[in-house]
Parts: C-alpha cells; sequence; structure tokens
C-alpha cells in the first residue's frame, strides 16, 4: 500500500478547531518527513446555529457532519475533532484512526471577579449551556443562576468581560491550546465537575476503507488516552442515545494496566445525581464502560434518562 505524500484536513474555523488541526498539521508533518498537509476549512451547522442550546437542535453530530461528507467526497483525507464532540455512534463508513494523547480533562472555572464557584454570592450567574456542567453546579450550589451560553470560546469570554455574567465554565483544554491558560482562576476537581466523556483528546477521523491512512495516523494514537476514552464512551452509549441527559464520565490510568472510571447520570436541575465508580483492565475498556453505566441503570438511572425524541 503506497503512502499518501499530500494530506488534507478537513477542519471547522474555530480558532480552537483550527488550532487542533494544525497541531495535527505539525505533528504528522514531523513524524513523515516529504509529507506535505493543508487544511480545509468549513462551517458547520453547529457553527451557524447559535442562538440555541445545543441539545435542542440535534447535538453533537451537528459539528462533525460536514467534515464527514468532505472525507466522502475526498476533498479531505482527514477530520480532526475533539473526542468531546464526536457522536458515540459513527455513520456506516467512518472510523476513528487514532486518539491522541488527552491535554487537560477538567473543567476550568473564569472569572473577573471570584476565585471559584465556592466563592460566588447567592444569585451570582454562571454561564455554560454544558447539562453535564450545569446539573452538577445547582447539585452543589443551588444558590447559583445558571444561564446558557454558547460561541466558541472567544465568544464566550467575550460575554464574560461584557458582564453578562459573574462567572463561566469552559473546558481547560480549550483555553490552554489557545493559549488563554492565564484566564482560568481556578480549575474543578474530577470530584466537583466529572468531565465529558472524551473531554481533552483529539480524535482523527477517517472513511473507514482508506487503510493507506493507518500506518501514517497509527504513531498519533496514544494508547492510555484511547483505552480511557474507549471507556467513557461505551458508558454514554449505553446510557444515552439523546444527548439530552446530563452525563459525565471519566476514565484514568491505574497502576499502568488498569482503569478506575467514575461516571454519573443527573435530572437537568441538579436535584438528583446517580454515581457510580468501576475498576478494570484496560484490555477491556468497553466492558468497564458499560459495567459502570449498568451500575447506574441497577440504581434506577433509566428514571433520569430522556429519551431520543
Ligand atoms: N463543546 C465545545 C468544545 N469541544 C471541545 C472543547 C474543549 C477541548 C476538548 O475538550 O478537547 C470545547 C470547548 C469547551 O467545552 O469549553
Amino acid at each position: 500500500m503506497s503512502v499518501p505524500d499530500r494530506l488534507v484536513i478537513a477542519t471547522r474555523e474555530s480558532a480552537l478547531a483550527l488550532w487542533q488541526a494544525r497541531h495535527i498539521a505539525a505533528r504528522l508533518e514531523a513524524l513523515h518527513p516529504g509529507l506535505t498537509v493543508t487544511l480545509l476549512g468549513m462551517t458547520t451547522q453547529g457553527d451557524r446555529i447559535l442562538d440555541v442550546t445545543l441539545n435542542k437542535i440535534g447535538g453533537k453530530g451537528l459539528f462533525v457532519k460536514e467534515l464527514e461528507t468532505a472525507l466522502q467526497e475526498g476533498r479531505a483525507d482527514i477530520a480532526v475533532h475533539s473526542m468531546k464532540d464526536v457522536p458515540m455512534r459513527l455513520p456506516e463508513g467512518f472510523a476513528i484512526a487514532a486518539i491522541t494523547e488527552r491535554e487537560d480533562p477538567r473543567d476550568a472555572f473564569v472569572s473577573k471577579h471570584y476565585d471559584n464557584l465556592a466563592a460566588l454570592p447567592a444569585g451570582a450567574v454562571v454561564g455554560t449551556s454544558s447539562l453535564r456542567r450545569e446539573a452538577q453546579i445547582r447539585a452543589r450550589y443551588p444558590e447559583l443562576v445558571v444561564k446558557p451560553l454558547r460561541g466558541n470560546v472567544q465568544t464566550r469570554l467575550g460575554k464574560l468581560d461584557a458582564g453578562e455574567y459573574d462567572a463561566i465554565i469552559l473546558a481547560a483544554a480549550g483555553l490552554k491550546r489557545l493559549g488563554l491558560g492565564d484566564r482560568i482562576r481556578a480549575l474543578l476537581s474530577t470530584d466537583e465537575s466529572l468531565p465529558a466523556p472524551g473531554q481533552g483528546a483529539l480524535g482523527i477521523e477517517i472513511c473507514a476503507d482508506r487503510a493507506d491512512l493507518q500506518a501514517l495516523l497509527a504513531p498519533l494514537n496514544h494508547a492510555e488516552t484511547a483505552d480511557c476514552v474507549t471507556a467513557e464512551r461505551a458508558m454514554s452509549l449505553r446510557l444515552d442515545g439523546s444527548c439530552e441527559t446530563p452525563l459525565g464520565g471519566y476514565a484514568e490510568i491505574v497502576d499502568e494496566h488498569f482503569l478506575r472510571m467514575r461516571g454519573f447520570v443527573a435530572r437537568p436541575d441538579g436535584s438528583e445525581i446517580l454515581r457510580a465508580e468501576s475498576n478494570g483492565s484496560r484490555a477491556a475498556a468497553q466492558g468497564l464502560g458499560r459495567q459502570v453505566a449498568d451500575l447506574m441503570l441497577t440504581e434506577g438511572a433509566r428514571a433520569l434518562l430522556i429519551p431520543r425524541s
């Protein structure tokens, strides 16, 4: 199988997506002398529709569909995604060829006047459109007001700076990649805010029949991260087809060969949170994710799951 000497990356055009695509381009060119990587920027539905909360308009798929079409039509060879934005079930004919080493998976607290969530006075307004972040905040800090916040990372920071919010919650990974790590006032511990499945990891998507790309992309795969993300996504898939249930899932490596996995599902208002935790071998990451899901289902999680509409 001949290895290509040119590669096109399909990417969204937000600053974060472009950073991520350029990062992968640079890594590939460093790994493969003689390889030229270019970017094909495109706007997705998810970027266009900014006035509605994502889960109301079709969820994660909105950020990846146009990129997949570019792969299918041969206009691009690979697409770079935040794994957090990749639907749990890929459409027929697509595959994630590599998952890169995870950046900080935690959520970050950003505010002009306050040091952390606990320092906010009653009635303070916290911006996030993530059901997962909202449920966890409302469970722990019922006196705070959670207000929707969408747009790319810069837009969200702009709304905070304009005074529309007392604080906002963003993924630490995105801020750090954009050189905005100094905006982070506090990192939320994974106990306080359990991350979303895949948060902080990048995934490289290809058409499943592109065997010629496997060898090129394999060195980018980070086995530890891939095993953790596999467990997290298996949990999510078992629980929720709708993308409308607040849930978190986070696996980490312990003792080299094992995973510790934690998950939760909640009511959107945080009035009920069901948590589960289990350990398992890395070799059976998918089974571990399903097991954590099943533990929650046994405890009555089904009552919290919002059916696919
Ligand atoms: N939902 C948008 C999104 N998708 C991935 C990231 C952060 C980067 C990552 O998780 O790798 C963000 C921004 C955010 O949640 O603040």
